[in-house]
């Protein structure tokens, strides 16, 4: 059985031959190498985050706050890393973050289908944002046979929502995701210093501009002018979402339906006693609100009061050991943001698939050392909190 930590064995035995891995394995090194890569707008885009971005820093610094505790003289020369979620059998916990940009962060402007495509290969879904430069359709056309789920920004105009969400179930994708952390953009310097905001530039509105409803509202004679479209986009975009709506989006599919943005356990609660199928425990990776306290943090709050319900987690997933601390610290599957983007942006399809493998790798090979040979064990053993002074 071919395990994660293969890619290790894969990469030094490639060095036998003089060949070293295209693209670093490491967050810090990948980040430098892709800022060198990125048009300075998208990198300030992708890269930023609210305010001072302490908390998108405290989302990545607070995983060296917890730690996994060794367990020797266990059997891991087989590791099985695969989840089940909402009926799916999935090879591993890991799966992509919806992000409005990720067209942009690819030479050829295409960058959902190369992620799309990097699913296909990898088996890690993809969550694909209500904003992309293709259709969600075409998006779908590319994944194989790894399941997709659909983010959605919820419009203000009802009909609109409704049809995005029975174009994804048309689709075949598995989940929608509602984020309701974003309705409004939150204080963003890098962008703002710059004035640059690219959905406002006319860019990952395709799913507006392909939608009937949406074509309707911009009428005939204006298809195709990009500042119509962009006016009529920002006229829709953000609608506040309360528990009051939850009757209507529950009624709108029979998809598991999974809130994004979950950081309080009563609104956990709250969601699941509304009929969500999953929680989404995330602060947008500190680009939303400087709030202060990191992801992980509260992840352990959201797993107990979501009992048996799943949880998905995001925000400051940098390495495997933070994707098996998240696991061990409850989460049923974890997301990852940014590091794909750059992956996306240095080598395509082929990048995003090795920071994926590399992930998956580390995680493997922790897991392996450790003496944890399933998911189930890591998560029963837990994470502590090292408290006092870090040396990290
Ligand atoms: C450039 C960018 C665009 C994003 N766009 C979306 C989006 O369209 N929808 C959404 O729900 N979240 C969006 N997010 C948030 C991600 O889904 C995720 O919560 C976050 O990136 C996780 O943090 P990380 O980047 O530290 O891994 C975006 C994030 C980034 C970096
Ligand atoms: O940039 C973001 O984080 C994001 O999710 C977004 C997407 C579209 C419009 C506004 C914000």
């Amino acid at each position: 059985m071919p395990q994660f930590g293969d890619y290790q064995l894969d990469i030094y035995f490639a060095g036998l031959s003089g060949v070293t891995p295209r693209l670093p394995v490491d967050f810090a090194t990948l980040e430098r190498r892709a800022a060198a890569a990125l048009p300075p707008a998208i990198l300030k885009y992708v890269q930023g985050g609210c305010g001072d971005e302490h908390t998108q820093r405290r989302n990545v610094d607070a995983f060296r706050e917890w730690g996994i505790v060794p367990r020797m003289m266990v059997d891991c020369t087989t590791r099985d890393l695969s989840v089940d979620l909402f009926g799916m059998r999935l090879p591993s916990p890991l799966f992509m973050a919806p992000v409005g940009v990720t067209a942009l962060c690819a030479q050829d402007g295409h960058g959902d289908l190369q992620a799309a495509r990097a699913a296909a290969a990898t088996g890690v879904p993809l969550t694909v944002s209500t904003l992309t430069n293709d259709p969600l359709e075409d998006v779908a056309a590319v994944m194989g046979g790894t399941p997709g789920f659909f983010q959605l920004y919820t419009p203000k105009d009802r009909e609109l929502a409704e049809s995005l969400v029975r174009r994804a179930e048309a689709a075949g994708y598995k989940a929608i995701i509602v984020t309701l952390d974003t309705w409004v953009t939150g204080w963003r310097p890098r962008d703002l210093n710059d004035a640059n905001f690219p959905q406002l530039r006319g860019h990952v509105l395709s799913n507006y501009t392909s939608d009937p409803r949406f074509r309707t509202m911009l009428g005939a004679e204006a298809a195709g002018h990009v500042p119509a479209v962009v006016k009529t986009w920002a006229g829709t975009f953000g609608k506040v979402l309360t528990w009051a709506d939850m009757p209507w989006l529950r009624s709108l599919t029979r998809l598991p339906i999974i809130l994004k943005g979950i950081c309080h356990p009563d609104d956990a609660r709250r969601a699941i006693d509304e009929g969500a199928d999953g929680i989404y425990c995330s602060n947008h990776g500190g680009r939303q609100a400087n709030g202060g306290i990191a992801a992980i943090d509260l992840l352990p709050g959201i797993v107990e009061a979501a009992g048996p319900v799943p949880v998905l987690f995001d925000s400051g997933i940098r390495s495997g050991t933070d994707v098996a601390k998240a696991l061990a610290l409850g989460a049923t599957a974890v997301g990852v943001g940014r590091p794909y983007l750059y992956g996306l942006a240095l080598d395509g399809t082929a990048g995003v698939v090795h920071v994926l493998r590399s992930l998956l790798a580390e995680a493997d090979l922790l897991m392996a050392v450790d003496g944890f040979p399933d998911i189930a064990t890591l998560r029963a053993a837990g994470a502590v909190r090292m408290t006092g002074r870090s040396t990290g």
